[in-house]
């Protein structure tokens, strides 16, 4: 498709001319106002199965130019939604290193540090993640806040990897992990709504499960992040850091946020 970018003339008020979703409804991130928040006493606790990988199987740690994302197996799934929603990656958005906020969503306006998002598909209806990305019931996508504090030895598991995808389309075979870890510990307090991929196409397809509690990164962890990846290819003359690669908040209009926890 078209390129698009984060800022300059093919930033996020522009991807519309060539993404008409991106102008569309129902679409993500979103600033979630815990005043406005909806207790759903259906909502149950966020249920992953086979996400304990053994180190001698590899996953694929990649730079597509706009995130690094990390592949997932299929027979990682989520268990608790109405569906099975099947893994598929697992990619990041960040600040920068002079501002160091860069999540995607807010809450009660707070920016974070940075986001994970593993996405998943509904491999009940679907049989595989480009047929059901522009489906109403498609994707699920898990979004983790992150704060800069405590060193994180998850992450360390394929930070320590980066260096060999400091360029667009370099990737690398990883020694798999357990993927429970990336994630908080309480996977019962969760805020959900109705959304979207927050890059382009922007196909309203995404039922968002974004986790109340961040994990922490420490900043050495969080800087490899923001100053040692490039949106440019190896050989070009000169090199674009990749950073702030979020989209802002976008508007919530009727939509209600749920929650699974109360106070
Ligand atoms: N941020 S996101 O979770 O909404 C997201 C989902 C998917 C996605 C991927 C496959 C199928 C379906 C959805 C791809 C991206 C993406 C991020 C950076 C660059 C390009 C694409 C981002
Ligand atoms: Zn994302």
């Amino acid at each position: 498709g078209a390129k698009w970018a984060y800022t300059g003339p093919d930033g996020e008020h522009h991807w519309s001319k060539h993404y008409p979703f991106c102008g569309g409804t129902f679409q993500s991130p979103i600033d979630i106002q815990t005043q406005l928040l909806r207790f759903d006493p259906t909502l149950r606790p966020i249920e992953l199965q086979n996400y304990n990988l053994s180190a001698n199987e590899q996953l694929t740690l990649g730079n597509n130019g706009h995130s690094i994302q990390l592949s997932l197996p299929r027979r990682m799934y989520l268990s608790s939604l109405p569906h099975r929603y099947t893994a598929a990656q697992l990619h990041f958005h960040w600040g920068s290193e002079h501002l160091p906020v860069g999540s995607e969503h807010t809450v009660n306006g707070r920016q974070f540090a940075a986001e994970m998002h593993m996405v998943l598909f509904n491999s009940d209806k679907y049989p595989n993640i480009s047929v059901a990305a522009d489906k109403s019931d498609g994707l699920a996508v898990l979004g983790v806040l992150i704060e800069v504090g405590e060193f994180n030895p998850a992450f360390a598991q394929f930070l320590k990897y980066i260096d060999g995808i400091k360029y667009k389309d370099q990737r690398v075979q990883v020694p798999a992990f357990n993927i429970r870890s990336l994630l908080p510990v309480l996977l019962d307090e969760y805020y959900r709504y109705d959304g979207s991929l927050t890059t382009p196409p922007c196909y309203p397809s995404v039922l968002w499960t974004v986790f109340k509690n961040p994990v922490t990164i420490s900043l050495k962890q969080f800087l490899a992040l923001a100053t040692a990846i490039y949106s440019s290819h190896q050989q070009e003359s000169a090199p674009v850091a990749m950073n702030s690669n979020y989209r802002k908040p976008q508007y919530t209009d009727n939509r209600v946020v749920l929650c699974s926890f109360q106070g």
